[in-house]
Formats: structure tokens, sequence, C-alpha cells
């Protein structure tokens, strides 16, 4: 049953979302109840064509981020991590029918991309609450894992989020609806990240910080950069920019971390945006790493929650 829940910025509170001491995923969406059939068109599937508490009811980790290589990697990876049986390689993409997004499932782990900007993210967030929420799952932790340009910190650094914020520096996500803006709160969850922080401390030359992120609706203008196809800014007014989003204390800039900070806290999972960066934006626009560099880069953030999840898992001692 879908919880019919007045539309509020309010997170869930414990006493809202618990039941018997477990945290149960919400939609606040009262017309969800009256459907005879749900249809996540963009996930291709269905509360009618597939039975969802089964194939996900399990699921205590939900890791997204918006390479659908990247999400296989890190699902392939996990496999090995958790040492599941088999070799992980015939994995299935259980989205297989849409070229929209990719999902993996290993274990309690969900592996979910989620393309690039606010739009595609939020499609995929909506579809992924639902598929939780009808597949019962309880106590779930989503982590999005990114990469994105540092701000006063060095290329290949790890930061985890502290608050999301918009262009203008401020925690908030709008949304328009209908003709209205609605704004949203973009906290994410302290003792997580605290929690991420703590795990990263026990990975040997693993550069780890905690701050605020940025995100832009753009990759070029929308984040101050000098060589995209329109530039109508001087070099100064750009690095005036960063300068005061730095003093704001905004360490990376990427283009989802508000609106997944707004949806999952909304709906009652608890949330962490964990990103590398692959340059320093006060130094350069250009990212001109070696592709190896690149790559193992983009794998920081899956060691660290690969870390996280063992540890969460109590599987920590026993593999190390
Ligand atoms: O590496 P991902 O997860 O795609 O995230 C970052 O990279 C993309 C831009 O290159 C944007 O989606 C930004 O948020
Ligand atoms: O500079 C960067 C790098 C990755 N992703 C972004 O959004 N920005």
């Amino acid at each position: 049953m879908a919880s019919i829940l007045p539309v509020s910025n309010k997170p869930m509170g414990s006493d809202q979302n618990t039941y018997v001491g477990k945290s149960f995923v919400h939609v606040k969406n009262p017309y969800l109840d009256a459907m005879d059939e749900d249809i996540l068109y963009h996930l291709d599937l269905g509360t009618k064509t597939h039975n969802l508490p089964a194939m996900f009811g399990d699921v205590k980790f939900v890791c997204v981020g918006g390479s659908p290589n990247r999400m296989k990697a890190f699902a392939l990876f996990m496999h090995q991590e958790l040492r599941l049986p088999g070799s992980g390689e015939d994995i299935e993409d259980i989205c297989a029918g849409t070229d929209r997004y990719c999902m993996y499932k290993v274990g309690p782990v969900l592996s979910i991309s989620h393309g690039m900007g606010i739009p595609s993210m939020s499609i995929m967030l909506h579809e992924l609450i639902k598929l939780l929420h009808h597949a019962q799952c309880c106590d779930v932790t989503i982590i999005r894992m990114g990469t994105s340009g540092g701000i006063g910190v060095a290329p290949g650094s790890v930061v985890i989020t502290d608050t999301a914020v918009d262009s203008f520096f401020k925690p908030r996500f709008e949304q328009v609806i209908l003709d209205n803006i609605v704004t949203r709160s973009t906290e994410l969850d302290k003792e997580l990240a605290e929690e991420l922080f703590n795990c990263s401390r026990e990975i040997p030359n693993f550069p780890t910080l905690i701050g605020h992120t940025m995100c832009t609706y753009d990759f070029y203008e929308g984040q101050g950069r000098l060589d995209g196809a329109l530039c109508s800014f001087s070099r100064e007014k750009k690095v005036d920019y960063l300068k005061r989003a730095y003093i704001a204390g905004v360490r990376n800039i990427e283009m989802e971390s508000t609106v997944f900070a707004a949806m999952c806290r909304l709906c009652g999972l608890k949330a962490a945006v964990v990103c590398v960066t692959l340059l320093d934006r006060l130094e350069c626009d250009q990212i001109n790493l070696p592709h190896d560099i690149l790559v193992e880069y983009q794998q920081r953030p899956q060691l660290l929650i690969s870390n996280f999840i063992k540890q969460r898992l109590g599987l920590c001692d026993q593999m190390s």
C-alpha cells in the first residue's frame, strides 16, 4: 500500500516511516494506491509483469552513478568483494529492455546508472523509489558515486558531501511543479557521511574530505568554464565565482546532487554523495588526465563504498 502523506519539505520522522524498528521507503503520492498497475517505464519493470518483492525485497544498498559502464564495473567489483559464487561475468542488466538506464543486482546491492543531469537523475529516482516501495524494501542506504570538478582540492581527492548546494551556494533544490516553484531541502545524512569518512581513513593513500557539493544545470557555462561553445564572462569573473564558492564551503561541482538529496530525504532514504575530483577548477577547465589515471580515479568512490558495505555487513575482518 502506498502511504498517503501530505507533501512537505520535512524529512520522514522515525515515527512516520518505521514499523517495528524497520525503516521503509515512502512514496508520497495518494494516486498510486488507486492504480491497478504501476509501469516503471524507463526501467522496463512493472508491478504486474514482475514480482518486485521477490526480485528486490532484500536490497539494502543502492549505488547510483552517471555512467552505465561504471555501474556495471561496480557490480562486478561488489560480486568479487562479497565473494559471491561464480565469476559474475554473466551478470545481467535488469533494465536490458530499455537503453535509458542500466541496473545490476549483486546480493543486497543494487547498482544503477542515472545518466547526466538533474532531469535524468530525477526520472530514475521516481521509478527507483517506487520500485523500492513496491518491493517492500526496508533500511535502505543509497549512495551516489560520481566524478566532479574540485575547487581548491588536489585532483583525485574524494569529496563526501555534507550538503548539496545550488549555483547560488544555497542548500536547496527548486522543482517546477505545474507553474509553481517548490523549494526542497538538500541536506544529506550527516551520520552516514561521517561513517563513510571514517571508512576512508582505513584506506592507505586515500585523500578524502567532507564539504559542500555544488550542483549545476550544465557542465560548461553552468560551471563557469571558459571552454564551452558559448562563453560570455571573463576569466576574472570565473575565478571570482569559484573563489566565492570555495569561501561558501563548496569543494566540488557536479550535476545531480541537489535533486538526489532532496528526493531521498523526502522519501525517507538515508543518502550520501561520494565524488572523486578530476581537476582543480581554480587551475583549469579541461579534463586532460591520461586514461589509466581517469579509470583509477573513478575507482576510488567504488573502493570506499565497497569497504563501507562490507563493514556494514560485518564482512571486513573475514575478508581483509
Ligand atoms: O560521473 P557522473 O556520475 O556522471 O557525474 C558527473 O559527470 C557528469 C559530467 O561529466 C555529470 O553527470 C556530473 O554530475
Ligand atoms: O568538472 C567536472 C568534472 C566532472 N563532472 C562535472 O560535473 N564537472
